[in-house]
């Protein structure tokens, strides 16, 4: 499942990528901004094109740690078929992008006939320059998508972003995108100049889940929801949400203690999606889903209505927009009915919730939570919030879809790379056994886990969620050195911005020690847009906090207590895209109880020891705890 981000949140997650727009069928055109790089030179190792069925290629992350495409050879040092085919297709993308088969000639069109009648007629080169350079035209692309990719769309919008610079427009049959991939154009589309650019597709793909809930919603609506629902956030809100983390997270622990016992590999992906799914119903309304341990039919209905969100952002043709289809088509009356469960299931939440804010005496304030209930939900009903059944349902629809898949990607492509690399699981252990311990984490723990907090930073760097965000411009503009008009459908691509080789260093190496553990959190405005986990300006993700905790609670329960490693015979681990970044068969481990070393080597410390809050009387009890880890219950 997916979808903060696609469709989800982030409109693209919710994102909702309209990767429905990217269908293969869909003509796409190019034109260089800087001719031009060699694609290849920059092409970043941790990605890399498989076969998948006889002929769609698709993008693995299988070495997406840095390391160079010699690591597809095996122990004897032969590549295997596969491997070499994808070398060939890889080989064979870049040359055609380099000879320039999908640019558009920057000289074709009105301007350069205009151009070339002037010349004819004996007007100077040097006017013609001065006249047709004043209004520079944003490089274009042209070409059949098919021919570049089919799946996890943004993937090929990296590979067009090395060699066309950081903004071009791509052509899909009538429709047409900006694609934004500059830190400074994202900053001023996001935040200098926020009010002329709307959600755009993303509103209209997201409208039969979310309605207008704070993501999709623009305008008046947003302005007047965004101002009720942040103050449900404060700081004693996610304190308190620190024990229900670690709470579910035990849950969690207790199910891989039996797949650790049996030696069974587990599917971490689902779990974490079980996870994130009972952590926000609790958080948003107060209900316990306990997918961990159930199926019911609310869970069933919740997925269903989550992956169909996912499944329009990536269709080519919006069928469901049909009125009959509604009532012929199977999978659209099963929608249907299961958005009437989950959408009568929040309406009686809200009608008990109601009840409760009616006969409780507690006064409302700024830090008001009810202990019972400490939910967003009771807080906007406490608030005398002056709000419809319908956008409150929107609200809470809204904020489970951001709030779920994007904290399960996160965790899940954390644990992918940290697959990967046994040092940094070392280092992190290490500073879990010395920060907590055997107990529940709190919120004083969050500022000393310093080295769990940049190995998710590190994670959200290298998988963004969602990877792209898309807007609409409401006016004219001026993006760069390049005017727009309005109407322009926009897709920011973090992804891009997050692997550019020109923004970092090691682009495309997991390496949570880029951020120093003394220095500030990473976020939009001290990495100056170049960083944008979390989105940034007024539609900046409310949740940031929330779920940065989250991820860390979890983070640090798990790995204390378990090795995870990625279980033999597995699949190999492909990305595709939904709201978010998802795998296309999981991500399968194999879990077993933790023994603790008893010595630590001191290089593994030497990144600890910057850590001034660490005590060595921490790390002395830490080296004579017990072998086995158990987190209290
Ligand atoms: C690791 C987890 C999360 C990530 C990576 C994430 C990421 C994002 C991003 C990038 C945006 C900006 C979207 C855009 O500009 O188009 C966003 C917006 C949003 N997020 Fe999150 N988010 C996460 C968790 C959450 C949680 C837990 C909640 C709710 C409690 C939440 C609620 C929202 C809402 C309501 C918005 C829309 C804000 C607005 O438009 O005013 N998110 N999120």
């Amino acid at each position: 499942m997916a979808s903060h981000g696609s469709l989800l949140h982030h409109s693209p997650p919710p994102l909702s990528i309209p990767t429905k727009y990217f269908h293969p069928k869909h003509i796409l055109s190019i034109k260089p901004l800087k001719p031009t790089t060699t694609f290849s030179s920059f092409f970043p190792c941790s990605l890399t094109i498989t076969q998948r069925g006889s002929c769609s290629p698709l993008i693995a992350c299988s070495s997406s740690n840095g390391r160079s495409s010699n690591e597809l050879v095996d122990d004897d040092g032969v590549k295997s078929v596969e491997q070499l085919l994808e070398e060939k297709q890889r080989a064979e993308l870049s040359a055609r992008i380099a000879s320039g088969e999908f640019t558009v000639n920057q000289q074709s069109g009105l301007p350069s006939i205009l151009k070339k009648s002037l010349s004819k007629v004996g007007v100077p080169n040097e006017i013609l320059e001065f006249l047709f350079g004043l209004y520079p035209k944003i490089p274009e692309a042209k070409g059949s998508i098919k021919a570049i990719r089919s799946e996890a769309f943004f993937i090929p919008l990296y590979e067009l972003y090395i060699t066309y610079g950081g903004i071009f427009r791509l052509n899909f049959g009538p429709k047409s995108f900006l694609i934004v991939s500059d830190p400074a154009i994202a900053k001023h589309i996001l935040k200098d100049n926020a009010k002329a650019y709307s959600k755009g597709i993303l509103a209209e793909i997201l409208d039969f889940v979310m309605g207008k809930g704070l993501i999709p919603a623009d305008g008046e609506i947003w302005r007047v929801r965004r101002r009720a629902i942040v103050p449900a956030l404060h700081l004693k809100f996610v304190a308190a949400m620190i024990g229900l983390f670690g709470q579910a997270t035990d849950r969690l622990c207790k199910k891989l203690d039996a797949a650790a016992s049996d030696g069974e590999d587990v599917e971490m992906e689902s779990l974490f999606s079980r996870l994130t799914l009972d952590v926000i119903g609790k958080a948003v309304f107060n209900y316990d889903f306990d997918s961990l341990s159930n199926d019911t039919g609310i869970i069933e209905a919740v997925y269903t209505v989550l992956r169909e969100a996912e499944d329009r952002s990536v269709s080519p043709i919006p069928v469901w927009d049909i009125p009959i289809w509604k009532d012929i088509s199977p999978r659209q009356r099963k929608v249907t009915a299961a958005l009437k469960l989950v959408n009568d299931t929040l309406n009686n939440l809200i009608a008990i919730c109601k009840r409760m804010v009616d006969e409780e005496e507690l006064q409302f304030h700024e830090e008001y939570m009810n202990e019972q209930d400490p939910s967003i939900l009771h807080f906007l009903l406490a608030s005398g919030d002056d709000v419809s059944s319908k956008q409150l349902r929107d609200d809470l629809m809204t904020m489970l879809i951001a709030g779920h898949e994007t904290s399960a990607a996160v965790l899940t492509w954390t644990f992918y790379l940290l697959s990967k690399e046994p040092s940094v699981v070392s280092k992190l252990q290490e500073e879990v056994d010395s920060v907590l311990g055997d107990r529940f984490p709190t919120i004083e723990d969050m500022k000393k886990l310093k080295y769990t907090t940049r190995v998710i930073n590190e994670s959200l760097r290298l998988y963004p969620q969602p990877p792209v965000l898309i807007r609409r411009s409401l006016e004219n503009d001026v993006l760069g050195e390049y005017p727009i008009k309005r109407g322009e459908d926009i897709f920011i691509s973090v992804w891009n911005l997050h692997r550019s080789p020109t923004l970092w260093e090691g682009a495309d190496k997991f390496e949570p020690e880029r951020w120093p553990l003394d220095g500030p959190n990473p976020n939009e405005t001290n990495q100056n847009f170049k960083y944008l986990p979390f989105g940034g300006g007024p539609r900046k993700c409310i949740g940031d906090m929330f779920a940065s905790y989250e991820t860390i609670v979890a983070l640090a329960m798990l790995v204390r207590r378990f090795n995870f490693q990625m279980a033999i015979g597995a699949p190999p681990v492909v990305m595709t895209t939904g709201a978010t970044i998802h795998t296309t068969q999981g991500l399968n481990m194999t879990v077993t109880h933790r023994i603790k070393p008893p010595i630590v080597p001191s290089l593994q410390m030497s990144t600890l020891e910057a850590d001034p809050s660490m005590s060595i009387s921490d790390k002395e009890e830490t080296g004579q705890k017990g072998q086995v880890y158990q987190a209290q219950s």
